[in-house]
């Protein structure tokens, strides 16, 4: 596959030196706005760039006909608009706040905990995400996927990042060194605690998921996720 890099930071580089190894060419490697570039050398685009990048690089792909995996996070209240302009135009277009297969397990997981303790009484539910400390955005979007999951089986409707708004689903972020990224969802009652945590050791992981979901989405037309991709 031709592949344009809309975005060229830390993610950029690593679906880079993964692509290369499965055989790919990367054809367009872009992290300056605006989009001036010829998408159409492209058979697909991959996007990892910035909060206020994302809707716009992901149109410019749904308008020149490629096919478009994003997984930058912290601009989703946008996403409906993007699902009806990319129905309306019959584009390509993969969206995960997450493209690690362990991570997807854990998504699962995550959900299947959540209907166990459902009807369970006496346990409190919480998360905690920590990220390297050039983040933009807080909470991750892994972290909103997990909480949604969450609150799906919930009395709670919403999270906070106020650990004493008691009413919601509290998510602590942390922000230290370089750290890739770590998820963990904890029930805490007065006699004991269950936990679940993921925990990535590098960034190899989320860029080994773009490029197969790039590669899954070949001759496919709609809206999917990484789950769609893994069968999960
Ligand atoms: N879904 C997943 O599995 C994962 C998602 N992410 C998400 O991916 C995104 C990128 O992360 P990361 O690579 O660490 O961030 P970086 O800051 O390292 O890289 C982002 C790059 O995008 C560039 N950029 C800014 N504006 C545009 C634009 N209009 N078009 C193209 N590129 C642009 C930036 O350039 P400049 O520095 O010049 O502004 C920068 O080089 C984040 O939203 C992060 O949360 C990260 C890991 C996994
Ligand atoms: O910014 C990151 O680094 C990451 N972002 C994604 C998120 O916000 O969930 C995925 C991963 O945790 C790394």
């Amino acid at each position: 596959m031709k592949i344009a890099l809309l975005g060229y930071g830390r993610m950029g580089k690593a679906i880079e030196k993964v692509a290369l190894e499965r055989g790919h060419e990367i054809v367009i490697r872009k992290d300056l706005e605006p989009l001036e570039v010829d998408l159409g050398i492209a058979d697909t685009a991959i996007d990892f760039s910035h909060p206020t990048a994302a809707f716009d690089n992901i149109k410019a792909c749904i308008d020149s006909g490629v096919a478009v995996v994003s997984g930058t996070t912290g601009w989703l209240e946008r996403f409906e608009e993007i699902k009806g302009y990319c129905e309306d135009h019959k584009g390509s277009f993969i969206y995960s706040s997450n493209f690690s297969i362990g991570v997807n397990v854990f998504f699962n997981l995550n959900a299947h905990l959540a209907k166990l303790m459902k009807n369970i009484k006496g346990y409190k539910v919480a998360m905690e995400e920590t990220h390297h400390i050039h983040k933009l955005d807080a909470p991750s979007g892994t972290a909103i996927s997990l909480a949604n999951d969450v609150l799906e089986q919930s009395v709670k409707t919403n999270w906070t990042l106020d650990e004493n708004d008691t009413d919601k689903l509290f998510i602590k972020v942390k922000r230290e060194g370089e750290v890739p990224g770590t998820h963990a969802v904890s029930y805490t009652s007065s006699i004991d605690a269950i936990e679940i945590k993921h925990e990535a050791f590098n960034r190899t992981g989320f860029a080994l998921g773009a490029v197969v979901a790039a590669e899954w989405l070949q001759n496919r037309k709609g809206i999917f996720n990484m789950k769609d991709v893994l069968g999960l």
